[in-house]
């Protein structure tokens, strides 16, 4: 590798921890303010939280939802990767098409082109006595595909929230040749200190990639996100984290640990397709 592809194989990314209210023009203008202060802070590739213009929760979904890519904030989302000149990861925002709903994160280019789309895979259906009950599949509809994007020849693949419980979806993409993985993620208070750490951590560890997960700052009232915003290497390890308030977080991925644990620990040479493929569990 010479030493212009060295270079490129390091990221700056920021993910920004923002506080969202019910005012939809407040939390976009709020959003732009922080992009603008990120980009001063050296960072190209740049990420928002889970439902960045709405309070979250199933009663908001239908009142914030806007079409892609028509509506003030995907407008506000392409101008802010243009005139900041980075890759900007739109958090997600609810999305109407055809009279259905969905959980959408939009990535832009610093064009300010729309360069990629994902919906939500896995509802967040829970039901924890005592702790939370959850439905959002009363509300939104499911996305089917999965959705990446190049930055500088590095492929960057998305989830979204409950997402990062499925290891399957993780998978799918380090097989299709990712290095970094961007789940926007508003976690519970309930949830949230149980799990978001350690999932990232395992997502990051089973797949060698990097991990990012994006939630909005802890509100005062309404839902109340967990924040904790991280970045988690491809070894495992948590390179930065938010605490619960507003913040930005910056990490400067290098890539080149991708290929080091890979080669390193190279469990995916090393994976028993000749016996798993032969096991069959009923409905898997
Ligand atoms: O999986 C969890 O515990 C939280 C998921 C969540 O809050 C969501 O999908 O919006």
């Amino acid at each position: 590798m010479n030493q212009m592809q060295s270079i490129m194989r390091v990221l700056r990314t920021a993910l920004i921890q923002s506080r969202v209210g019910k005012n939809r023009l407040e939390n976009l203008q709020n959003a732009e303010n922080l992009i603008a202060q990120a980009k001063n802070a050296g960072a190209n590739l740049v990420a928002l939280p889970e439902c960045f213009n709405s309070p979250y929760g199933t009663k908001f979904f239908s009142e914030y939802a806007e079409s892609i890519p028509n509506g003030p904030t995907s407008k506000m989302l392409s101008k802010a990767a243009k005139d900041n000149n980075i890759f900007l990861v739109g958090g997600t925002f609810p999305e109407i098409e055809n009279d259905k709903f969905y959980n959408t994160c939009t990535v832009w280019n610093p064009a300010g082109e729309l360069v990629a789309k994902y919906r939500k895979m896995h509802l967040f259906d829970i039901d924890i006595p005592g702790g939370i009950t959850f439905k959002e599949s009363d509300v939104l509809s499911a996305g089917n595909e999965l959705a990446s994007f190049d930055v500088n020849g590095i492929k960057v693949g998305l989830g979204i929230c409950y997402d990062l419980r499925f290891e399957e979806l993780a998978k799918l993409y380090r097989l299709q040749g990712v290095e970094i993985l961007i789940y926007p993620a508003a976690f519970t208070l309930t949830t949230g200190p149980m799990h978001f750490e350690l999932l990232q951590r395992s997502r990051a560890t089973d797949n060698q990639v990097f991990v990012m997960a994006i939630s909005p700052s802890r509100g005062e009232q309404g839902f109340m996100a967990w924040g904790h915003s991280q970045i988690t290497d491809p070894w495992g390890k948590v390179i930065g984290q938010a605490k619960e308030g507003e913040e930005i977080v910056y990490g400067d991925l290098d890539l080149s640990e991708c290929d080091k644990v890979r080669q390193q620990i190279p469990i995916f040479g090393q994976r028993r397709k000749d016996i798993y493929d032969t096991i069959r569990i009923g409905n898997r």
